[in-house]
């Protein structure tokens, strides 16, 4: 058997917590699917900078490119707000995305039948929505040059530069309009066209990549503010939605909510040489330390990683099997709680979950 070589990030705050948890999982899982993990834990965020000067020691950086999947939680803190931008905890996640060029963030949002009375919609408005976000996230204002400070006609100000490029909109609709094809045939491309320019040269280039290329998959477009209100509104109507990084970032905290907390909803970002895994949301400060984080959204992420970077769909299968059938009985973290179910904190919800693997 060839091991299967894991960088493990956990970060900072809760990521702490989750990815311990999560690597819990794996070990299980590698009991029954004898896959043989090789798990390498490394630093990164502000940890790392406390321990070595850095949010990205380059250590971290190489073996990730060594690794077959990172596994990453969170990272960030009030404590390291004082920083410079450029040693921020945030710049280690935004550095592993460029470095190891994950430019696809994919974002799977369900409301299964079990949760619906979690979302804050209306059962009858949240039944069937299954959403698949494409964002693109090695580009736009995230990435663009930016100004922290100048005066300019005598008044301070600050600028972040928004821009994509035709191919860097190419190889994201691809993408999108390949997840479709497995889906449900529908991309739905966000942007907001009607005032900025990179839009519109993501409008064009997404409509031409469909036209020459996938004319079988039904595509149409929205802007972006409306985008966020028919989430609420009509969620089912969405298969695929592909966007840009800001756009995605924001839209998936939202639709994270509709099926019941951001502590759910997992992430897979993928490069051309390797992927890393990790929850949706931040590394919460709020509650860090307290144990009761949400581990789901890192276990889920640890789905993804045998699905897309190992292709062990069984054990993957058995991941979101377990974490549906222990919701279904109830386990609830406070995040998800409500009177009547069993409130658990991340490591009796983990201790639930693992007892329902097969
Ligand atoms: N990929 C990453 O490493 C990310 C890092 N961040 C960083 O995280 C820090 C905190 O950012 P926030 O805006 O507060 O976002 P956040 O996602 O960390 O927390 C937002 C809210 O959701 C709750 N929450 C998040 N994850 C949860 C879980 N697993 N279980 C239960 N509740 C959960 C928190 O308690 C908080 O009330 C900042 O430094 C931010 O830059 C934010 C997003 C992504
Ligand atoms: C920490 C940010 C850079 C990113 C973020 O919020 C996200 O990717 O969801
Ligand atoms: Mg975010």
């Amino acid at each position: 058997m060839m091991a299967k070589k894991i960088t493990v990030i956990p970060g900072d705050g809760i990521g702490q917590e989750i990815t311990e948890e999560t690597v819990r999982v794996l070990g299980k899982i590698d009991e029954i699917y004898k896959i043989g993990f090789q798990f390498e834990w490394k630093e990164a965020g502000g940890t790392a900078y406390d321990h070595t000067g850095s949010p990205l020691p380059e250590e971290t950086i190489e073996s990730c490119r060594k690794a077959d999947a990172v596994l990453f939680g969170a990272v960030g803190g009030d404590q390291w707000d004082h920083l410079t931008p450029d040693l921020r905890p945030e710049k280690a996640i935004l550095g592993l995305r460029k470095q190891l060029g994950l430019y696809v963030n994919l974002r799977p949002v369900r409301i299964s039948d079990s949760m619906i009375d979690y979302s804050p919609l209306k059962p009858e408005i949240a039944k069937g929505t299954d959403i698949m976000i494409v964002r693109e996230l090695v580009g736009g204002i995230y990435f663009g040059d930016r100004c922290e400070s100048e005066i300019h006609n005598g008044a301070e100000r600050a600028w972040d530069l928004e821009n994509y490029s035709v191919p860097e909109v190419e190889r994201i609709a691809r993408f999108a309009f390949e997840a479709a094809r497995k889906r449900k045939n529908h991309v739905t491309s966000v942007d907001k066209s009607n005032v900025l320019a990179t839009s519109r040269l993501w409008r064009r280039t997404v409509i031409r990549v469909h036209d020459e290329e996938y004319p079988d998959v039904k595509l149409d477009h929205m802007y972006v503010d409306n985008c966020a209100q028919q989430f609420a509104i009509h969620p089912p109507f969405f298969d695929v939605v592909v966007t840009g990084n800001m756009f995605g970032d924001i839209l998936s905290d939202e639709a994270a909510v509709l099926s019941g907390s951001v502590g759910m909803l997992p992430s897979a970002s993928i490069g051309q040489e390797t992927s890393l895994y990790e929850p949706i949301h931040g590394s919460a400060p709020d509650i860090a330390g307290k144990g009761i984080a949400n581990p789901i959204a890192a276990i889920l992420s640890a789905a993804m990683l045998l699905r897309y970077s190992l292709n062990e769909d069984k054990a993957a299968d058995a991941i979101e099997k377990a974490v549906s059938d222990t919701l279904d009985e109830g386990y609830r973290t406070g995040d998800i709680y409500k009177e009547g179910m069993k409130k658990v904190n991340g490591i009796e919800m983990t201790e639930a979950i693992l007892a329902h693997i097969k």
